[in-house]
């Protein structure tokens, strides 16, 4: 256990968290942690007498100042580490065109470990940086290389949830392995990162998609998942040729969702990423079995996908979190996905009348605790509960050199509201400059202090 989780720290200041869609709490008060657990939460009133009967004598403190926020940290419930080399890059083919012109190539090169290793390396501390405490990702189809992703992930004290890709249909690059062998070397995967014995870090069952994975290879996989009772993710009608090519292979199936259900892939433990083109029988048919999506804006417009309607499928009761979506999506930061849901959730409201636009107060509960819920870990992050564990950003709003100035003017002197604009303007308007500490399971892995 590192040093930090051991010690008894009290944080102090401005806290914001979500406990629903449209409950956001944004109060001045302090949370204590005990080996990575938050053990109280109280008023600044409840610090004080606190403070005064010396029961926090034991307690290292954390002061924050008054441009200072306590947030829980993000959730990327959908990324490619594997893709970060192409990042911002090729963005000029629609999503089948892109995976065997760009992607496939790139990824093939993973069966070099120490290309893997490298690339990892930067990956994993790129995402700490930009305050993501929990992502869940993709690798590639190489054991040994996704494990180096696994390394670096425990060596950085990152949250993760991590997937071997699997594929087995032939395409161009090559890239894709033969059935049985695909089979043993998930389970393979599944027990080495199971025997880490790291309770951040577990395994994800990952089909890549219907395109790349045959009827057999589906069943196999999802059996795999049911034995070591884990999670499955991959992506489901992100595009309308995909959708077509899907439906013309499976001739039998009345819809995209259908060919994964025929092979138990769906149910409460499933992520599926982006979902755009769901109809009226999947979207029941996912709020049914509980299947999550994590909703990719920025690569659903930088591939010409398409606009995913997420205010509908949060009205039809399905868990949805927010995906950066490297490479295909061209930011590695949840900060854009919120920008870029709000956006596209206007863009809906504007052209087809499928408001109300998600706000900043909703997008930040989808970047914290609907990312959890949708990861299901919901149970351990997302929000400031006592129990939880902590996992949490301290935003400085008009850090030095950072995007936002502070000006000599105050739309509005209600105290309230200032902390509330706090929030906003970070949201809008913020980027890594401004997290000045990571912190996951109560251990520090960010430091700009
Ligand atoms: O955005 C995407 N990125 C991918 O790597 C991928 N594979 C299948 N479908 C995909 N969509
Ligand atoms: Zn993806």
């Amino acid at each position: 256990m590192s040093q930090e989780q051991q010690e008894k720290v009290v944080f102090v200041g401005t806290i914001a968290s979500s406990s629903a869609l449209d409950q956001l709490n944004v109060f001045k008060g302090f949370i204590s942690v005990e080996n990575g657990k938050i053990t109280k939460i109280g008023s600044t009133a409840e610090y004080n007498s606190r403070e005064t009967s010396n029961e926090l004598s034991g307690y290292k403190k954390v002061i924050l100042h008054q441009n200072q926020l306590l947030i829980p940290g993000f959730v990327d419930c959908h990324t490619h580490a594997p893709q970060f080399p192409n990042i911002g890059l090729g963005l000029d083919r629609p999503l089948l065109e892109w995976l065997d012109k760009y992607t496939f190539p790139l990824e093939s090169k993973y069966v070099d470990v120490n290309f893997a290793k490298k690339i990892y390396e930067q990956v994993v501390q790129r995402l700490i940086k930009n305050g993501t405490t929990t992502a869940c990702y993709f690798g590639t189809l190489h054991l040994e290389g996704t494990l180096q992703l696994v390394e670096c992930i425990i060596k950085y004290g990152q949250r993760a949830l991590v997937g071997k890709v699997s594929m087995n249909v032939k395409n161009d690059a090559n890239y894709y392995n033969e059935t049985e062998n695909e089979l043993n070397e998930v389970e393979t995967f599944i027990q080495k990162v199971m025997g880490c014995k790291n309770n951040l870090v577990a395994p994800v069952v990952t089909p890549r998609f219907a395109v790349s994975c045959d009827e057999t290879l589906m069943k196999g996989l999802s059996e795999i998942a049911d034995k070591y009772n884990c999670r499955i993710q991959s992506h489901i009608s992100e595009n309308r040729k995909e959708v077509e090519y899907v439906l013309s292979t499976n001739p039998d199936c009345r819809n995209y969702s259908e060919v994964y259900d025929k092979h138990y892939i769906l149910n409460n433990k499933c992520i599926m990423a982006h979902a755009i083109y769901l109809d009226e029988d999947e979207i029941s048919l996912f709020a049914t079995k509980g299947v999550s999506i994590a909703h990719c804006p920025a690569s659903n417009t930088r591939l010409k996908s398409g606009l995913c309607p997420v205010r509908k499928l949060l009205n039809n009761h399905i868990t949805v979190g927010l995906g950066t979506d490297v490479s295909g999506g061209d930011s590695a930061t949840i900060l854009d996905a919120m920008r870029r849901t709000m956006d596209v959730s206007t863009h809906l409201e504007l052209l087809e009348n499928m408001g109300p636009a998600l706000n900043f107060k909703e997008v930040f509960y989808l970047a914290t605790l609907g990312g959890a819920k949708a990861l299901r870990l919901d149970d351990k992050i997302g929000s400031f509960e006592i129990g939880k564990e902590f996992d949490a950003l301290i935003v400085d709003v008009y850090t030095n050199g950072g995007q936002i100035d502070q000006y000599e003017y105050s739309m509005d002197e209600n105290e309230e509201h200032y902390l509330l604009d706090l929030l906003q303007r970070f949201i809008y308007l913020g980027d890594d400059r401004n997290i000045r500490q990571v912190y996951v399971k109560g251990r520090k892995v960010k430091d700009l202090s």
